[in-house]
Parts: structure tokens; sequence; C-alpha cells
């Protein structure tokens, strides 16, 4: 047996960690010192040395496309494909389980998944029918609260009040949110992690099961962790398997969203024999990056303590740039890119990070100003639009006609002259009689209790479904979609309506039968039939899929979604007071330590060149807002920082916004001006935001509000104005 390969390029203490006889074990350390690497070839050699067979191996990771790149590094490790390991994040695995054990877990066979935005609008709804004003109680605030109260394993019944009416009133919310869900066969996201707690914890002999079956079980980035998960996992912890945990307190970034860095030190006190490995070298960044990175951790208080050192060289200095705006700003990080890129680097090896999703539009226009390739993760989302969700609505309504969630998406979409007094009659009558809409709706026909143009329009709707249902029942997965937007008008709703939007609307719906036909339910999905199978794909992965993924592009994100990964050529931007740390930061215990330790996870993406930058003043949201540098910055000591000043020379043109500080004669001439709302024919409505070149070579860049920024010839595009 070779098994060299999945020892090679490891150093000892990660080959003592992916080597070790069966064990639990911790691995703790700071970024970039390969644990994730070492978890990878753990798996290997399992499998290879102990005989673990990939059946038996459950590993846990934090985002679909961690999961995604770890099962291909195990693959190509082992040489061979591994469908029957279970790898994913912990909401993935969660819906897994329960698809398999849906009556088990107390679920219909096709419990659909609300995110959060139909969580957001079902909680609105909600607060209507039991007559409680929003200015009262937020639907955002209700929305942090359920989630909360699931994320500390809490249900309803188990709150306390203490006789405190405002919390006994939320309680009554969240117990009608209970069983409004249950009523329609709706789980939310955080539904996912509870009910997949409660199935182990409520039916041994499924838990026995899983016991028997994973005998490793390993999780990354363990320190954020929420309490439900953390106990979880512990449920299936026995004699017959070990957990492998890794993780980094200092890069412990979801606090806000209940994950708890104590979960480290639960672990060492319920694992009391586990073994704790440490790594301390760094194979990402140079020291120079690595140094100030510590040294800017170094002020959190309360530290695990960890040693980080590499022997790379010291590389170029972080450099500093004060922009004198957020345009001047992103100018010059694109600036900096296209000289990068110049010399031989490939886009893909920039990053851009910020803290807010809001300040990418400024870089996007930089970006293309110099005609640079970038691509956005966490953007809008195919499966988030508006028309595809109408569509997945008949979709699921189809699917299970209990989910009030898609009734009321589609009852009156299109218009069928349903009005807000009889939906809200309805929803009365559902939760009066713990019945769902669907079944509200039956009734109240057959009992005569609606008026007769309600009447008329609801029988309709009703007798469109149930006719669909039976059309549709044997047709291929794309058929019924297809079926479902011609048949429930959508389409022509659409087609019929004016503009670039709508037609972009109806090539979305189009797309999504392309979607479905090319949809391949992956292994854990077969038990599902394949459209309960799509519809869970598309609420649980929603955000990966983008088209020209393989396109070289700079890549933009939140600093939240790089963790994990690692670049050459990181930009942090908008690292001033009030954005990063961001505003809300200062009221709450323990928030400033945790937008430090984003810092770092951010500095530690950096491979060789870190340029962090911030503006004087930056628009956000309509208004210009006056900035100090963050105290991050402050925080890493001279030595490591070269301070950029050249921003006279570029401030001039800088000083408009869309204003065509230089000539524009040719562009004008053309009749656009920038920052004006046009139409193009395939690609929808958009703003105009540059241009460049004149004459039959001008070229104009315009942000589609469908398709994002294009750059078109202004002599084919025939963009016609708006508005
Ligand atoms: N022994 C080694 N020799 C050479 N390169 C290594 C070694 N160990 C890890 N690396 C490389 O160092 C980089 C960081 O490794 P990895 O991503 O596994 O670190 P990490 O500890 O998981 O980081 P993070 O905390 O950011 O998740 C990767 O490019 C990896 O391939
Ligand atoms: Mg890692």
């Amino acid at each position: 047996m070779d098994v060299t390969r999945l020892l090679e390029d490891l150093n000892d203490k990660q080959r003592e960690a992916v080597a070790a006889p069966a064990q639990d074990m911790l691995i703790l350390a700071g970024a970039g010192s390969g644990k994730t690497r070492v978890l990878v070839h753990r798996i290997a050699w399992l499998m290879e040395v102990e005989l673990v067979a990939p059946y038996s191996i459950l590993a846990v990771t934090f985002t679909n496309k961690a999961a995604r790149e770890m099962r291909g590094r195990v693959e190509r490790l082992m040489g061979q494909p591994l469908n029957s390991m279970w790898i994913g994040t912990f909401h993935g695995l969660a819906h897994r389980l329960l698809r398999s054990h849906h009556e088990e877990a107390g679920l219909p066979e096709n419990f659909q998944i609300l995110d959060s935005d139909d969580q957001f609008r079902l909680i609105k709804r909600l607060l209507k029918s039991m007559n409680l004003d929003e200015k009262h109680w937020p639907a955002k605030q209700i929305q942090w609260y359920i989630n909360g109260n699931k994320d500390e394993g809490l249900r309803s019944r188990h709150i306390e009040t203490h006789g405190d009416h405002t919390q006994q009133k939320m309680k009554e919310i969240y117990t009608a949110y209970e069983q409004t869900c249950q009523r329609a066969g709706l789980i939310d996201f955080a539904e996912l992690l509870l009910r997949a707690h409660e199935l182990w914890a409520n039916n041994p002999q499924v838990l026995q099961h899983y016991q028997k079956r994973f005998r490793a079980v390993l999780v990354d980035e363990f320190q954020d962790t929420n309490n439900i998960q953390y106990a979880w996992l512990k449920l299936l912890s026995c004699e017959n398997n070990n957990m492998m945990i890794v993780g980094d307190d200092d890069q412990s970034i979801y606090g806000w969203r209940g994950a708890n860095v104590q979960n480290i030190s639960h672990f060492l006190r319920d694992y009391p024999t586990a073994n704790t490995i440490k790594l301390e070298q760094n194979y990402r960044s140079t020291s120079n990056i690595l140094d100030a990175a510590n040294a800017v951790i170094g002020h959190n208080p309360g530290r695990l303590g960890k040693k980080l050192w590499t022997e790379d060289s010291e590389g170029e200095k972080i450099a500093l740039y004060a922009g004198f705006n957020d345009l001047d700003e992103a100018r010059f990080i694109v600036s900096q890119i296209k000289t990068y890129y110049e010399q031989g680097a490939a886009l893909s090896d920039c990053a851009i990070l910020y803290r807010n999703n809001a300040q990418s539009r400024v870089l996007e226009e930089a970006l293309l100003h110099e005609g640079l390739a970038y691509r956005i993760y966490g953007g809008l989302r195919f499966f988030e639009r508006q028309e595809i969700k109408d569509a997945l609505g008949y979709l699921r309504l189809i699917s299970q006609p209990i989910d009030d969630a898609a009734f009321e998406r589609v009852v009156n979409t299109p218009t069928r002259g349903m009005g807000d007094k009889t939906l809200s009659n309805l929803r009365v009558f559902a939760r009066e009689n713990d019945i769902s809409m669907w079944q509200a709706s039956s009734k109240m026909l057959a009992q005569n209790m609606l008026s007769g143009r309600a009447a008329t329009a609801l029988k309709g709707f009703v007798e469109m479904i149930l006719q669909m249902t039976q059309e549709v029942k044997d047709l291929p997965l794309e058929k019924k979609a297809d079926h479902v937007i011609k048949h429930s008008g959508l389409y022509a709703m659409y087609q019929a309506e004016k503009g670039e939007k709508a037609k972009a609307r109806v090539e979305n719906l189009e797309e999504l039968v392309t979607a479905c036909k090319q949809y391949e339910a992956p292994e854990e999905a077969q038990e599902m039939s394949p459209l309960s199978a799509f519809l869970a794909h598309a609420s649980l992965e929603a955000g990966d899929a983008q088209a020209d993924a393989n396109q070289d592009s700079v890549q933009m994100m939140t600093i939240h979604s790089a963790k994990g990964l690692e670049f050459s050529f990181v930009t942090l931007a908008g690292v001033e007071e009030g954005m990063f740390p961001s505003q809300m930061s200062n009221d709450e215990p323990g928030k400033i330590e945790e937008e430090r330790r984003l810092c770092y996870v951010g500095m530690t993406r950096a491979m060789q060149k870190l340029l962090i930058t911030y503006a004087e003043t930056r628009r956000l949201y309509g208004q210009d807002k006056y900035h100090t540098p963050s105290r991050f910055i402050r925080e890493i000591p001279g030595d490591f920082i070269e301070e950029i000043r050249l921003r006279t020379q570029i401030k001039q043109p800088m000083q408009n916004r869309f204003s065509g500080a230089t000539s524009h004669a040719a562009f004008e001439d053309s009749g656009f001006k920038l920052g004006e709302r046009v139409e193009h024919k395939k690609f929808g409505e958009g703003t105009v935001l540059n241009y460049e070149g004149s004459g039959e070579h001008a070229r104009v860049h315009v942000n589609f509000d469908s398709v994002g920024t294009k750059i078109l010839m202004l002599a084919y595009a025939k963009l016609t104005k708006i508005g």
C-alpha cells in the first residue's frame, strides 16, 4: 500500500494529525496553517489505511463551495469518485436526514424549505392576521427572535417570559409561526438544524443507525458552529466513532448569527481524552502580511493563544491608500489590479474584499471602466428572482398544496381579481381552524362563505391547480415546469408586459425550464421525486450557480464569504471607522472583537500582496459620510506599512459623479447621459454608467437590472431611453 502520497507535502505536526490512530482530535491553529489540508488528507488516510468505507465518513464545512472543493480534493487524492461519502454544510446534511426520516421528524413527505425572504414575508402576513402593528412588532426583529431561539434549541414552549408583556407577545407570535409552518409543511433554515437535532434526540433507533454508520466525523471551521449544531454533532458521537474538529478561535466571525466560539472549550470539556494538535507554520502569506495580521488580532483579549510563523520572505509591505472619496478609492484599487495583471497575474488571483455588499457598486463601475472582468459572489441569485419564485411557487403548490407560502405567492399572480379582503378572510379562517389556506379555500367555497366575485376567482384558481396537478403528474421535470409556467398564466403575463425587464423575465422563465432539464439529482436525493429534489436544490444552493464561473475575473465578495479562501493579491476596501468596524459594533459588548477577527480573516486571505484602502468621504445610501481611518489600521505596526499618496493626481476628474468632467461631446451626441435609464432589447432596463471611444467606436457601459453590467458598442446596442 502506497500511503506516502497522503503524507507528502505535510510538516511533522500535520502528519501527526493525518496519521493519528483512531481518537478524538482538535486541530487548533491560525490562518493558513494547513488545517483544511490536514482534514482532506485525514479523510483519505482513514479510507486507505484504516479501511473506513466512504459510506462511514461524515464531513461538515461552512459553505456549499467549500464542501464541493473538499469532496473534489479527497476524490483527487483517492483517484475515484466517492458518492457515498457525506460531505456538506450543516444545513445540507440536516436536509438530507429530514428527507430520509420525514415521518419520524413529524414532517409531510413533500415538506418545503423557506428561505429568509420567504420567512420574512410569512412573518409579515402572520403579524397582519394577528392584528399586530408592525411599528411595534417589526417583522425583521421577530425573524431574528425566532431564528435566535431555534439556534439555541428553544421552541416557543420552552421560553420563560417571567410575566413580561413584550416577552409574552413575542412568544405568542413564535407559537403562531410554528403552527403556521407546521400546517403548511414548511421549514426555515434554522428549523432544518433544530429538527435534525430533535430527530436524533427523540428517535433512538434512528440515532443508533447513524452512530453505527459514521465511524469518522470531521468538522472544518468549527469556531463558527452554533449551539444547536454542536449539540447535533455531540448526539452522534459514541464509542464507535471519532471526531476531528478543526478551527481557529481568532476566525470566529458569525457570533451575530448565533455561532459560539466557546464550543471549542466545550469540546475539550466534553471529550477529555481528545488530542489537541496545534499547527504553527503558516504556508500562505509573506511574513509582513502574517506579522501585521498577528499584531491586529493581538489586540483582542481572552484568546486561546497561538503562535504563527512563516518561512516565507518578508515580501512587500502592506500598501495603504487614503482615497479622497469612494470613487477615488475604487479607481486606485483597480489601477493596482490592472498593473498586477499586466505583470502576468491572472485576474482571479486578485480579490477585493469589503465589509458590506453595498460597497460593491462603485468598485464594479471602476472595474468596468478599465474593462476588467469581475465576478461577485453572493449577488442577486437566479432562484431568488421574482419570476422564478413565482414559477417555483406553482411547482411547490402542485407538489404540496398545503404550502401556504407558495399559495400566498401565486394565488393572485397573475391577478385573478382576488381582493385583500378575501385573502385576509382565508387567512383568518385557516388559522382559526388550524388548516392550510388550500384546505380553507375548499371549505369556504363549499360552505358558500365568500361573495360572488371572490368565490368565482378563488374557485377558478383551485380548479386550475387541481387540473395542473393532474396534467403534469406523469411528465418529466422540465415538462412539468414548462406546463406550469404556460398554464398558470405567468408566461402570458410577463409577455404582455412592456419593457425590457418583462422580456428578461420571460427569458428567465425559459431558463428555468432549461435548468430543470439539466438538473441531475445528486445521489443523496435519489429517494425523492425529481420535483422535490429540484425544489430543495433551488432553496439550498441558490447562491452558487453562476454561468460564467470559469472566466478569468477579479473576485469580489464580503470578508465573511472569503472565509477559508486565499488569493495572491487581496484588497481590503473601506477600512474606516463606522464601516469597519461597523457603526453598530460600538453598541454591543464583544462586537468590536468580532470585527477585529473579521479584519484578521480578511488580511490573512492574502498570499503575496495586501492593499488596504479607505475613503475620506463616502456616499452610501445617497448620503455623503465623513470617516476616519479604522482603528485596525492603527493597530498595524508602522514597519509593515507603506503609505501611498498620489491622490492629488487623480482627484480632479473624480470630483463629480456622473458629471462628464471631461469632454463628452461624442457621447452626448448620441443622446444619452450618464446615470440615465435605458432599455436594451435583450438585457432589459439599466443605468448608463460610463462610455469610452467616440463615433462608431463609442462603447457604453450599462448596468442592467437583470444581468448586471455590460459593455456595448453604441452603434449596435439600439438603446432606448425610458422614464
Ligand atoms: N505542509 C505544507 N507544505 C506546503 N504548503 C502547504 C502545507 N500545508 C498547507 N499548505 C498550503 O498552505 C495554504 C493554506 O492551507 P489551508 O487552506 O489548508 O489552511 P487553513 O489553516 O485551512 O487556513 P484558513 O484558516 O484560512 O482556513 C494552502 O495553499 C495549502 O495548500
Ligand atoms: Mg481552512
